[in-house]
């Protein structure tokens, strides 16, 4: 079991980021020393994540964790002539030193779909390698910033919040589900539709992270467009809702969305790290405790502070397609999150 080879490798460049990494993540005071650790970093969307975290002049020490494979990985990205310190981490033993010391964690660790499963299909698998990671969390690094990617979000959020309060760790403040892929999705959509430039667009998606409990606000995107009929709304929401299934079906057996999640897991991981830094009006679209709806769980507009969330933002005026929407989603978001619940309580 454990012939887990430690790697860590080191490297530390002296030269300032690249113009690139600056472009890509800008501002923010970058000199505030911040650890993220990458849990699940070998992976289809740990791999691209690991390497736009070396590309953020805001991270200044890299963790990189995964049960297989992370030497390899490590030893890539630490070449890259970027600022931040690479150490790569293989196996459970190793985890707790991963995780020491982390400001924000990032965990895309587990299974992903195949064509013709659901999200929940990976709640089996996924449920467990979740629990054991929040476990560690709480023990190695209690007061980081946690970035749930693994599926389904709509349960594993809600398991990480039961392990943290089982452990008396628990800080609504500091857990967050990633659904800035179906924002990202919902912006690129839109533009291509409206005909606008898709750098200047903005969409609220609310509710949770699978099928219909995704509910873009359109009626609320930036800029407005009056080009769009009510059956033009009604496809952008139904695509961004699908966005996922239709990368699985491209994939074909290949897989889920690991590219546009990585960059997605990276623009929130780095609105994070800007909260923390003290930079003002950092707001971004996740999956927290909340309760602007009767759900204990949802997605919304939050504003990210020097301690996590600082602001569970309202939903705004909705459309009566929206306000339908949100019905629709409730029932499905509710028993999601019960499950996830139960299995943490259970377990
Ligand atoms: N929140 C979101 O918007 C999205 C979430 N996802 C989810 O992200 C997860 C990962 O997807 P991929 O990277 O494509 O999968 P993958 O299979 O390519 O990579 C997963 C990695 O997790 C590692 N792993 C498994 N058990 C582990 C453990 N106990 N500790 C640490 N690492 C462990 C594996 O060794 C592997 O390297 C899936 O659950 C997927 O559904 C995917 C896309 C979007
Ligand atoms: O669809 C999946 O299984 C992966 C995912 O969450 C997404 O791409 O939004």
């Amino acid at each position: 079991m454990s012939r887990f080879v430690q790697t860590a490798l080191r490297s530390r460049a002296s030269s300032s980021p690249s113009s690139i990494s600056r472009r890509s993540f800008s501002s923010g005071s970058s000199h505030t020393e911040r650890k993220v650790a990458v849990l699940g970093a070998a992976g289809g969307i740990g791999q691209p994540l690991a390497l736009l975290m070396k590309l953020n002049p805001l991270v200044s020490k890299l963790a990189l964790y995964d049960i297989a494979g992370t030497p390899g990985v490590a030893a890539d990205v630490s070449h890259i002539n970027t600022g931040s310190e690479v150490a790569g981490y293989m196996g459970e033993d190793q985890l707790g030193r991963a995780l020491e010391g982390s400001d924000v964690v990032i965990i895309p660790a587990g299974v992903p779909r195949k064509p013709g499963m659901t999200r929940d299909d990976l709640f089996k698998i996924n449920a467990g390698i979740v629990k054991s990671l929040c476990t560690a969390i709480a023990k190695y690094c209690p007061n980081a910033v946690v970035n749930m990617i693994s599926n389904p979000v709509n349960s594993t959020v809600p398991i990480a919040a039961e392990v943290f309060k089982k452990a008396g760790t628990y800080d609504e403040k500091k857990l967050f589900g990633v659904t800035t892929l179906d924002v990202v999705r919902a912006k690129t959509f839109y533009a291509g539709k409206a005909k606008v430039p898709v750098s200047g667009v903005n969409v609220p998606v609310v509710g949770g992270h699978a099928g219909i409990t995704i509910l873009p606000l359109f009626s609320q995107a930036t800029p407005k467009s009056n080009a769009l009929s009510d059956e033009d709304i009604k496809a952008l929401t139904k695509r961004t809702q699908e966005g996922g299934t239709e990368v699985v079906e491209a994939k074909a057996g290949k897989g889920s969305a690991t590219l546009s999640m990585a960059y997605a897991g990276a623009v929130f991981a780095d609105a994070c790290l800007k909260g923390l830094n003290g930079v003002p009006d950092i707001v971004e679209c996740s999956f927290v405790q909340s309760s602007i709806t009767e759900l204990p769980f949802f997605a919304s507009k939050v504003r990210l502070g020097k301690t996590g969330v600082e602001e569970v933002l309202g939903l705004g005026p909705l459309s009566d397609y929206e306000k339908e929407g949100l019905e629709n989603l409730k029932p499905e978001l509710k028993s999601s999150i019960e499950k996830g619940i139960k299995f943490a309580k259970e377990n």
